[in-house]
């Protein structure tokens, strides 16, 4: 397989602002790539170096040429911020930006993809924030590019929106199409991407399949213990199991069939309890080890399962 993009030792620097210190990164054609990363770690800058849109030292080659030169036919993408014309409807921004290209695709079939059937007719004013964001992913998507770059492109859209993006993503790299997307969706670079990329302070800290992630930085499977019964600690750390030091009270380091072992620990303690939750660790846990300082500093949103939000505080610190 030939690579879509390589960049090597990609470097920008803004004022004293460094906001890609050496990124090395490759996306092989027909991959889906995720960067992910907190606010400010560079991930924008990554994007606009690899679209050409903003100057970078260090090398960057988009199919085989320099980013600038490769045939616009073949890009296609979604800025983070993109504000097109208020007063024209979906319908006519698909098609005023399909008519940028040589072969431009229907734009019903644009629309449909997005699924911006219903409210094709409706101004952009009026759109949703939901309704705005897909009807900028259309835009990106009218000249049925090689290479689609998107920039936090489910931001605002409801969890069912979300996942129909994420079906369409997954029909366009399956029919080819090279996807780079970034996230602050740790559900999404996990459900979606075939390599996931961790920026932080414009570095590359981590990179590799959302499972060796999480297999080499996520840490061991746990239980959440709901309880706020004054013995429950005792009785947990007298029977051995090891508690995990971030959590408010979870045993770490067990497997699921060991459940019901702490519970009869919990029984014959007389420990009350209410739920007790166990789970594997996941690409959160990944981003939280490996950038609970700024997750802290920056409160940064991090999502859960795809549909629920979560600041978390500085007290939370991150690692495990
Ligand atoms: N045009 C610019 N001028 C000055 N500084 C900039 C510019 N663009 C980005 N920066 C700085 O570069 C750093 C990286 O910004 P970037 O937008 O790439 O981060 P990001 O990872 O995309 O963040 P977010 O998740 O908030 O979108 C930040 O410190 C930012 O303030």
């Amino acid at each position: 397989m030939t690579d879509a993009i390589v960049a090597e030792d990609v470097r920008r620097v803004y004022g004293d602002t460094v906001a890609l210190d050496g990124v090395s990164l490759t996306v092989a054609e027909g991959a889906v790539y995720g960067l992910i990363g907190p606010n400010g770690a560079g991930k924008t800058t990554l994007v606009r170096a690899l679209t050409g849109t903003t100057d970078a030292e260090g090398r960057v080659s988009v199919f085989g040429t320099a980013p600038r030169e490769v045939d616009p036919e073949r890009i296609g993408l979604l800025p983070q911020e993109f504000s097109p014309a208020e007063r024209l409807t979906a319908r006519e921004l698909v098609d005023y930006y399909g008519g940028l290209y040589d072969h431009a695709r229907e734009t019903d079939a644009v629309l449909a993809d997005v699924g911006l059937v219903d409210d094709d007719d409706t101004w952009y004013e009026n759109l949703s924030g939901g309704q705005k964001r897909r009807t900028c992913v259309a835009t990106a998507l009218v000249n049925d590019p090689d290479l689609l770059l998107l920039d936090e492109p489910t931001t605002g859209i409801d969890p069912t929106g979300r996942r129909s993006l994420w079906a369409l993503v997954e029909r366009l790299a399956s029919e080819g199409t090279t996807v780079l997307l970034t996230t602050h969706y740790m559900a999404e670079a996990e459900h979606l991407c075939d390599r996931v990329g961790l920026l932080a302070d414009g570095r590359l800290v981590a990179e590799g399949t959302p499972a060796e992630l999480v297999a080499e930085y996520g840490g061991d499977s746990f239980l959440d213990v709901e309880s706020s019964d004054p013995t429950a600690t005792a009785a947990l750390e007298d029977a051995g199991y090891r508690l995990a030091p971030e959590r408010d009270l979870a045993v770490e380091g067990i497997e699921a069939r060991e459940v019901s072992a702490v519970a009869e620990t919990l029984d014959a303690a007389g420990v009350e309890y209410g739920a007790l939750a166990w789970r594997q660790p996941d690409l959160e846990d990944v981003y939280l080890s490996l950038t609970g300082r700024a997750v802290g500093a920056g409160g940064t949103a991090v999502e859960r399962g795809g549909d629920e939000v979560e600041e978390r505080a500085v007290a939370d610190g991150g690692a495990r």
